[in-house]
């Protein structure tokens, strides 16, 4: 064919040609940016987020000066002083333990995906508080392995207080993921990390009283079973434990579990029913009480703060090391759970006595039938494992824990002019 015939087809072709190459350069061009974005370790972070619980801002991690800041933070500063990550750092019970084991001299570096499960600002302020106390908190999910990964390998933590976890006994009925995958796959994925490491660390977690369930024995004992979880919250607790015990039989890690009962206090949960009832009985609003069937007594053995950090202390003062190295156990290693509760449950009822005793106000009550909606009926903590072990021994009674409940409360939100973003 003389192609001089077609002059017009010749351009065609080579207009075609060099439209084919800039095709071509620019999937190259969009893939090494997909590639570099996805490599890049802040933005891990992103990919692993889970959906159901927005973490309010993106969040990044990784270079010089972040290493040096969570050196910085970890370091120890006390003869056998350990160095410690606590997950949930930004969390009521994760904030008070970290800030008492920056008091004594251990390195901490705090973990936490401030989450909005319930007001961010308040875990921001928790935040501000430690980073004034020089505890560096890490925003980032336990789900995050390269995350994880990384902070080990810029860290040999010698212990982990693993606070981090979806709290809340009702709202795992609107919820019920958010549960899974932080109590159960947050929970795998730093049991993964820790058991990989060279010296792997000794490990304290948050259990909870709700694995008591539906038990009826009072009061309730490390000894009685745990198989009748009333809530899914309980039932991803009562999995954690289970974990446990497999990974210290599997690679030999140290594993203490607390199960902590009803904790309250200063910097508390503004989900937690002492909280939204402070707030609404101060707004004049009606607040809904439970009771059991036939007026039965619906009671909880409220802990102060103080007296779970104590217990936290005391659980990783005495934790023996782990024995594994690198993922193979080389022998048996500790396997614990304590109750820390104070040993004297209050009627729903009396609470409310007390805080309008303490407020001044009279609470509008709507006392209501228990709805089915994962709540027990009482709960009732034996502590004598815990004394005995862990030198375990609460002080402070729901009326006086609560007196510092409100003055910190009426300081917090009238001072910075925030407002009881409770639920
Ligand atoms: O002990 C525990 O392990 C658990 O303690 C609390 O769970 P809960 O005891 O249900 O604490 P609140 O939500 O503050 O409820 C306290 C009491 O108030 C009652 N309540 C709650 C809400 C409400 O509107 N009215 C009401 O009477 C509940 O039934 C319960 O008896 C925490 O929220 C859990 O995260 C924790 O794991």
């Amino acid at each position: 064919m003389d192609k001089s015939a077609y002059p017009y087809h010749g351009g065609r072709l080579r207009w075609h040609s060099s439209l084919a190459k800039l095709t071509f350069w620019s999937f190259v061009f969009i893939g090494i940016i997909f590639i570099f974005f996805y490599r890049s370790p802040s933005s891990v972070s992103r990919f692993h987020s889970d959906p159901s619980r927005r973490s309010l801002r993106t969040s990044s991690w990784g270079g010089p000066a972040w290493e040096k800041k969570v050196q910085t933070s970890a370091r120890i500063r006390s003869r056998n002083g350990f160095s410690v990550l606590v997950t949930g750092a930004a969390g009521f019970v994760g904030t008070h333990v970290s800030a008492a084991l920056k008091r004594r001299g251990d390195g901490v570096l705090g973990l936490d995906n401030f989450n909005d499960y319930y007001d961010p600002t308040l875990k921001r302020a928790r935040q501000e508080l430690l980073e004034r106390s020089g505890v560096f908190i890490v925003e980032g999910d336990i789900n995050d392995a390269a995350l994880l990964k990384k902070l080990f390998q810029v860290v040999p933590f010698t212990h982990v207080m693993h606070l981090a976890a979806q709290a809340g006994v009702r709202y795992a009925m609107q919820n019920p993921s958010s549960y899974v995958h932080s109590n159960v796959a947050g929970f795998v994925s730093l049991l993964e990390v820790c058991k990989e490491a060279t010296s792997q660390p000794a490990i304290v977690w948050a259990s909870s009283s709700s694995v008591y369930g539906l038990n009826t024995k009072v009061p309730f004992s490390e000894k009685d079973k745990t198989d009748q979880p009333a809530s899914l919250y309980a039932a991803t607790k009562k999995a954690g434990e289970e974990i446990a015990h497999t990974y210290n039989h599997i690679y030999g890690l140290s594993l203490t579990g607390l199960r902590f009962f009803t904790v309250y206090g200063p910097w508390g949960r503004p989900d937690m029913a002492y909280f939204f009832f402070t707030k609404d009985i101060l707004n004049g609003k009606s607040i809904p009480i439970f009771e059991g069937e036939n007026h039965g007594t619906v009671a909880r053995d409220f802990t102060y703060i103080d007296d779970i950090v104590k217990g936290c202390l005391g659980a990783l003062d005495t934790a023996q090391k782990s024995t594994g190295s690198g993922g193979k156990k080389k022998g048996p290693a500790q396997l614990r759970v304590f109750n820390l509760g104070n040993t004297s449950p209050v009627p729903v009822t009396n609470l409310v006595t007390i805080l309008e005793r303490i407020l001044k106000v009279k609470a509008k009550r709507n006392v209501m039938k228990l709805p089915r909606n994962g709540d027990v009926q009482f709960t009732h903590a034996n502590i004598s494992l815990a004394h005995r072990e862990l030198g375990y021994k609460p002080t402070t009674d729901l009326q006086a824990g609560l007196k510092k409940f409100v003055r910190w409360y009426l300081n917090y939100y009238s001072a910075a002019g925030k407002k009881a973003d409770a639920r």
